[in-house]
């Protein structure tokens, strides 16, 4: 029996603008999302059901039917052996879950020939974004992705390992209407683009740092490594710093490992 292995890149929203609500309580976004050099791992082989999970942030990950791997099984209707190898922190703002879903619906895709049903939108709006793993904007509640072409940037990514459950931050919005992002201009250098996310928002980060006020600590510690730019991701609480080069990343990496916070240094596409 053939086993497919597949990478679940961290996702990452450089920028997230809440532009209204719809009447069954979902929010209307405008995104732009771009994927990570790392994340979890998966294995996946059609037949027996069964999940498991190791790595280092495994613990605590459901087991169960309700996991996002086995959910993305299921609605692929097939019965599947899945590996889950887990580096990413959960409830985090990076699409764990939502993205390790869309690994197992790309890998179940492969080896049944089934379509996948909305593009995964029915185990979370991240998931059509996930499908993809690349560069792209993100609008209505997360099914309306387009792909587009960026530079890659250097990135240091930080958790301080407390979980914010997405909903209550959406749901301690001040205002869910406010201004979407204008148009992205072409061709960008990666300096002008770093500006350009400079002057756009994450919405979301305000109720996160209400939540979870750690958030500004971890967002003061990243502008002490001299990022260019630093913002939170999704509804938190992982937040991003971008350097010039792989090398400041890195430093930066190295300089933030006492905190005993998540830490990782990566390229975002
Ligand atoms: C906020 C974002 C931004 O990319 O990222 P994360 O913080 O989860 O990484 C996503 O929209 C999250 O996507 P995902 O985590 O798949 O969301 P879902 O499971 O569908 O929804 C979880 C809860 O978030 C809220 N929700 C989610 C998406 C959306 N457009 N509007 C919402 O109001 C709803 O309260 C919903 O019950
Ligand atoms: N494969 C999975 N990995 C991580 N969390 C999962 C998974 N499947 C289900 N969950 C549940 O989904 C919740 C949200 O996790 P995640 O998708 O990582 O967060 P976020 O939406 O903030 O990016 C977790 O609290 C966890 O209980």
């Amino acid at each position: 029996m053939t086993a497919l292995q597949g990478l679940a890149p961290a996702k990452i929203n450089l920028t997230l603008h809440v532009t209204g609500q719809r009447d069954d309580g979902y929010h209307l976004l405008d995104s732009l999302v771009v994927f990570a050099d790392m994340g979890d791992r998966l294995t996946c082989k059609l037949g027996e059901d069964r999940l498991t999970v190791d790595g280092p942030m495994g613990q605590g990950v459901p087991l169960g039917p309700d996991n996002l791997v086995r959910r993305a099984a299921a609605l692929m209707g097939v019965e599947a052996a899945i590996h889950l190898e887990k580096h990413l922190p959960a409830a985090a703002g990076i699409g764990g879950g939502s993205s390790d879903a869309a690994c197992a619906l790309r890998m179940l895709r492969e080896l049944t020939g089934k379509e996948v049903p909305d593009q995964g939108l029915g185990l979370g709006a991240d998931v059509p974004v996930c499908m993809i793993a690349r560069a792209a904007f993100m609008r209505g509640i997360g099914e309306d992705v387009t792909a587009v072409d960026l530079p890659p940037l250097h990135a240091v990514l930080v958790n301080p390992r407390v979980a914010v459950p997405t909903s209550a931050v959406f749901s301690g919005l001040a205002s869910k209407v406010n201004p979407a992002m204008p148009p992205l201009p072409d061709g960008l250098p990666a300096a002008d683009l770093i500006q350009w996310i400079a002057a756009q928002r994450n919405d979301l980060e305000p109720p996160a740092i209400t939540a979870q006020p750690v958030i500004s600590d971890v967002l003061a510690a990243l502008r002490q490594t001299g990022a260019q730019l630093t913002r939170m991701s999704g509804s938190g609480a992982t937040c991003f710093g971008l350097y010039p080069d792989a090398k400041r990343a890195a430093d930066a990496a190295q300089s933030l490992q006492h905190s005993g916070w998540w830490v990782a240094a990566t390229v975002l596409r």
